[in-house]
């Protein structure tokens, strides 16, 4: 397996608030990683800074070994078309239908015709189980549903890598089973993930490997056996919720 994506002696701050100091890790295409840490400690800046959605202030970010963190917007483009964000909310358009919210990148970066970008979209809603509500307004569903909808979204390009953000908060645990479900699927097509969650059994039921951020680094990096096996109190710390 080579390297989808790696992340060198990134440095972020926002005014004098330091976020990341040096965080440094590399991923391995078709792997799915785990990105644990305390309330604050740069989880979610650290997904968009991937996708340039935060800049670096220091550090290299490569994409299939290419440098993607001093890209223009419009050099952006097609790199986020690969690595696609999953926002927390699911982050639907309230006033479009399912169809719409799912068809609205293929309408914005392909050329399918639009009979191709229907099928495209039901292909997709079947994988995440939710087919029946292809018609519906985003207020129709529950927000399972909806979080299922954006995760469609967030797949419908094709994407070599989908980071997600806390897919599975405010779940109940039907919908934590279902969205895990839906993870899974997109995994076994070998897309590689980022799962940015608090949740540590979704993370050792769909992740291959454990990253925690501490104090603006890579605290711990491992397996999960060496997760569960480590004798540090503070990667014990985030056992204890199991
Ligand atoms: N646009 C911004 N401007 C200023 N500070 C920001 C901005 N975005 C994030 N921060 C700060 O950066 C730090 C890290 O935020 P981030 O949302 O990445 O944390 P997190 O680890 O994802 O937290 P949580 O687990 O609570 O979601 C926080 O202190 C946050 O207030």
């Amino acid at each position: 397996m080579s390297s989808i994506l790696e992340v060198r002696h990134l440095k972020k701050s926002f005014d004098e608030k330091v976020v990341h100091r040096d965080v440094s890790f590399c991923m391995k295409s078709g792997e799915t990683i785990a990105l644990l840490g305390n309330s604050g400690t740069g989880k979610s800046v650290l997904l968009r800074s991937i996708i340039g959605l935060d800049p670096i202030d220091d550090g290299e970010i490569f994409f299939h070994g290419k440098r993607i963190d001093q890209l223009t917007e419009k050099q952006l483009f097609p790199v986020r078309t690969k690595i696609s964000y999953a926002f927390q909310s699911g982050a639907l358009f309230d006033s479009i239908s399912v169809f719409e919210n799912i068809a609205y990148p293929l309408f914005e970066h392909t050329k399918l015709s639009e009979e191709e970008i229907h099928k495209k979209v039901e292909d997709i809603l079947e994988i995440v189980n939710m087919k029946d509500a292809i018609e519906l307004m985003p207020s129709d569903l529950s927000g399972g549903m909806q979080k299922r909808v954006g995760l469609a979204r967030a797949m419908v390009l094709n994407p070599e890598m989908i980071l997600y953000d806390e897919p599975t908060a405010g779940l109940d645990p039907v919908n934590v089973e279902m969205v895990m479900e839906v993870i899974n699927r997109f995994k076994a097509k070998k897309v590689s993930g980022i799962l940015v969650t608090h949740d540590i059994p979704v993370a050792k039921k769909i992740c291959d490997r454990i990253l925690i951020l501490k104090d603006g680094v890579i605290g711990f990096e491992g397996t999960l056996e060496e997760f569960e096996n480590s004798k540090d109190p503070f990667v014990q710390s985030f056992l204890i919720t199991d």
